[in-house]
């Protein structure tokens, strides 16, 4: 296999599980050295550094809550003084606390806003600013959503960050293209994992979201790991400002 990512240094955000797991696994498995982010669950985080290293890599597992903008700057300073650089940062951790919009209480609302969009905001300023200093470029990817496109009746509240981090990648974009840094986001469809497990253990609206997916089935979490190893890489040295849905047709299926 060719690996993509030799020699590269990879931070993940909300990596001790899912998606954000997936995406460090994959980054080591194509060559990079892995640091990650975590909130509270320290045997995944453990478990996720010891298959990084497993696969020959330098693993790295760093607390803290991203709602609090101290942890951007500890995450990425920890990374630094572990493994030297940063090359490529994912911003992936999120909360998608389902809840009818009439009564949504303002604390739901303000903490998916606070760790979905602003802990987004911080790290990736973050990562950036580190990215700047070291002078080579680098490659920043969002984890936003198929949601950012469309809505979700028990989504208000969470819609508006996915589509606040795409927008977010393609105004970075911008801001960095002058410093070699490109900046994307992959947009998920449905994808099992622990964000959506009490929703879909109704097995009317899992049938239901299923059937909506032209490729027949939910996604997996390494069905992220291609196209996010894709974005970081070189082959995409030509591509920023832009978001790739990885839902398996989900969007487009009008009728
Ligand atoms: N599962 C899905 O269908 C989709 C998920 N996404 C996005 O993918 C990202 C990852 O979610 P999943 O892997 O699906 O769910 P997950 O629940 O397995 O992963 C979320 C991760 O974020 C971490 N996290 C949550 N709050 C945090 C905080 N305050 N500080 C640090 N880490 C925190 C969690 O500990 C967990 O590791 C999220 O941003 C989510 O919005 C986007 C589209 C679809
Ligand atoms: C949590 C949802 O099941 C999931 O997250 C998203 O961003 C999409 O709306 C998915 O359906």
């Amino acid at each position: 296999m060719t690996k993509l990512l030799e020699g590269k240094t990879v931070l993940v955000t909300g990596a001790s599980a899912g998606i954000g797991r997936a995406a460090a696994i994959g980054a080591a498995r194509h060559g990079a050295d892995v640091a990650i982010n975590f909130a509270r669950d320290t045997d995944g985080a453990d478990s996720a550094v010891a298959e990084i290293e497993a696969l020959g890599q330098r693993g790295l597992a760093v607390q803290g809550d991203v709602a609090d903008p101290e942890t951007a700057k500890h995450f990425i300073a920890r990374a630094v003084e572990e493994f030297g650089k940063i090359d490529v940062f994912v911003n992936n951790a999120g909360i998608c606390p389902f809840h009818a919009f009439l009564d949504m209480p303002v604390e739901t609302f303000e903490r998916t806003m606070r760790v979905n969009l602003h802990g987004a905001y911080f790290m990736v300023q973050a990562a950036a600013n580190q990215m700047v200093k070291q002078g080579h470029g680098g490659a920043i990817i969002a984890v936003s959503s198929i949601s950012a496109l469309v809505g979700g009746e028990y989504q208000t509240h969470y819609t508006p960050t996915k589509a606040g981090l795409h927008s977010l990648m393609q105004s970075t974009a911008i801001a960095l293209g002058r410093h070699g840094i490109r900046c994307n986001s992959v947009l998920p469809g449905t994808i099992l994992t622990d964000i959506n497990k009490e929703d879909l253990a109704d097995e009317a609206k899992r049938a239901y979201m299923a059937g909506r997916v032209p490729l027949g089935r939910l996604g997996q979490p390494d069905d992220l790991e291609g196209p996010i190893v894709f974005l970081a890489s070189d082959l995409a040295k030509y591509v920023t400002g832009a978001s790739l849905l990885v839902d398996g047709g989900a969007f487009v299926n009008l009728q």
